[in-house]
């Protein structure tokens, strides 16, 4: 290290050092423009000793709704949602570190669904505001992300954040990502069997603090939560939406209301006449599901890290605690979803979807992706105050790529 703010540390013990470690921080800030929101994460480090790896400090987070795919007609607007979170920026990392700050935002499934002329307007003003800033912009700082990296960055961040990236004994865990759009799933297989099973596109290969990870990974485009609404409705990739109603059985009988996403409307409604509640909802969501997705034999037995949506319709159906998170049985979906879908009129304050999510949540885990019905899971929002998202894999590929670490 040639840096000369650590002259010092020649001359001093670590631990006595008189100059506070706040001169070797440095930030790196993340955007994440998911398809039902736009959000920031500004990343702190420090770099205690020349000879070892920095440390993650501390994440600034915050986020604006809806997100950047909701602006495919006014993308000026779009990136102005941007540049309200970038003001944050730079009142949390200090005027000196502007010019060594690098900014970067990944776009996933909200975009990958928009037509290319739509996102490449939308990516175009954005790159606008970030020339405008005074942070540092690296070449391609402003992309759709691939969906293959989304899980694999995804699992980067929780394994290292539970502290499996490091030391000798390395249990990594499998993470579930359950987007508004798209779902993930991501593991590093243990047999030799899974390799030889999975699809090659399955597979990917990822270097990361000197190791090199195989990893079987699939992003599931129109498979996120919100896509799946759409999908049990018969709605989704239907050109003319407009005036249509679309029904569904895991929806309250009397209901009848508008809902915007991706910037078109749809109009939706329970089955007035028709059936309502768990068994005819979970036959409609069986469709959007059965043999849609590959089922790994691997994972019928392993626990697994969910996050996003599977978090919080947990959170919504006390599942588990808004703050702790908690461990739960895939079937724990299933149970809570009938008991929401058979009893509508009690649930009717809280979403008209939650019956069509649980089950949906319910299907997935166990007719898509195949899990067990005592398959645990460890839903998790934090680990140590850090977001688990994909950001932070993110931001430590994109500080090794500059050189700046790692
Ligand atoms: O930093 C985060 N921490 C935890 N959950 C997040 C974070 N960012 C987004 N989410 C969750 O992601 C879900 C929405 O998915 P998103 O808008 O990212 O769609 P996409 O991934 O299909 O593009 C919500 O459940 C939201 O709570
Ligand atoms: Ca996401």
């Amino acid at each position: 290290h040639s840096n000369k703010e650590m002259w010092f540390q020649d001359f001093f013990p670590p631990n006595v050092c008189p100059i506070d470690a706040k001169a070797n921080t440095f930030y790196g800030i993340m955007f994440d423009a998911g398809s039902t929101g736009t959000r920031i994460h500004i990343y702190t480090f420090v770099q205690k000793s020349p000879e070892n790896l920095p440390e993650l400090e501390g994440e600034i987070f915050e986020s604006v709704k809806p997100g950047l795919s909701a602006y495919a007609d006014q993308p000026e607007k779009g990136a102005e949602t941007v540049k309200r979170l970038l003001d944050m920026a730079i009142d949390a990392v200090p005027p000196h570190l502007w010019k060594k700050t690098p900014v970067v935002l990944k776009a996933t499934a909200g975009l990958r669904l928009l037509s290319e002329e739509k996102a490449q307007a939308l990516l175009l003003e954005v790159r606008e505001v970030f020339q405008e800033s005074p942070f540092l912009v690296p070449e391609d700082s402003v992309s759709i992300m691939d969906g293959s990296y989304e899980g694999v960055l995804a699992w980067i961040t929780v394994n290292f954040l539970t502290g499996q990236l490091s030391g000798q004994n390395q249990h990594t865990v499998g993470t579930l990502d359950l987007g508004g759009a798209s779902t993930q799933i991501t593991f590093l297989p243990r047999f030799e069997e899974t390799l030889k099973e999975t699809p090659g596109d399955f597979l990917t290969s990822f270097e990361m603090f000197n190791s090199t990870y195989k990893l079987y990974t699939h992003s599931y485009l129109g498979f996120g939560l919100k896509a799946a609404r759409l999908a049990t409705l018969g709605a989704l990739n239907v050109e003319a939406v407009d005036g249509q109603m679309f029904r569904s059985s895991c929806l309250p009988k009397q209901l009848e209301a508008e809902w915007h996403f991706g910037g078109v409307k749809y109009r939706y409604g329970g089955n007035k006449e028709g059936e309502t509640g768990f068994k005819p909802c979970y036959l409609e969501v069986l469709k959007v599901v059965k043999g849609k997705l590959h089922q790994p034999d691997e994972i019928r037995g392993s626990s697994f890290y969910a996050f996003s949506y599977y978090y919080d319709r947990a959170v919504d159906t006390n599942l588990i605690d808004y703050e702790e998170g908690g461990v739960l049985e895939v079937k724990d979906f299933e149970r809570k979803a009938k008991e929401v879908c058979d009893n509508m009129e009690r649930y009717n304050s809280a979403s008209p979807f939650l019956c069509m999510d649980l089950t949906y949540i319910a299907a997935l885990l166990k007719e898509g992706f195949g899990f067990r019905d005592n398959t645990l899971l460890q839903l998790t929002k934090k680990v140590n105050n850090i977001e688990t998202s994909w950001t932070l894999g993110a931001t430590f590929h994109l500080l090794q790529s500059l050189g700046i670490t790692y």
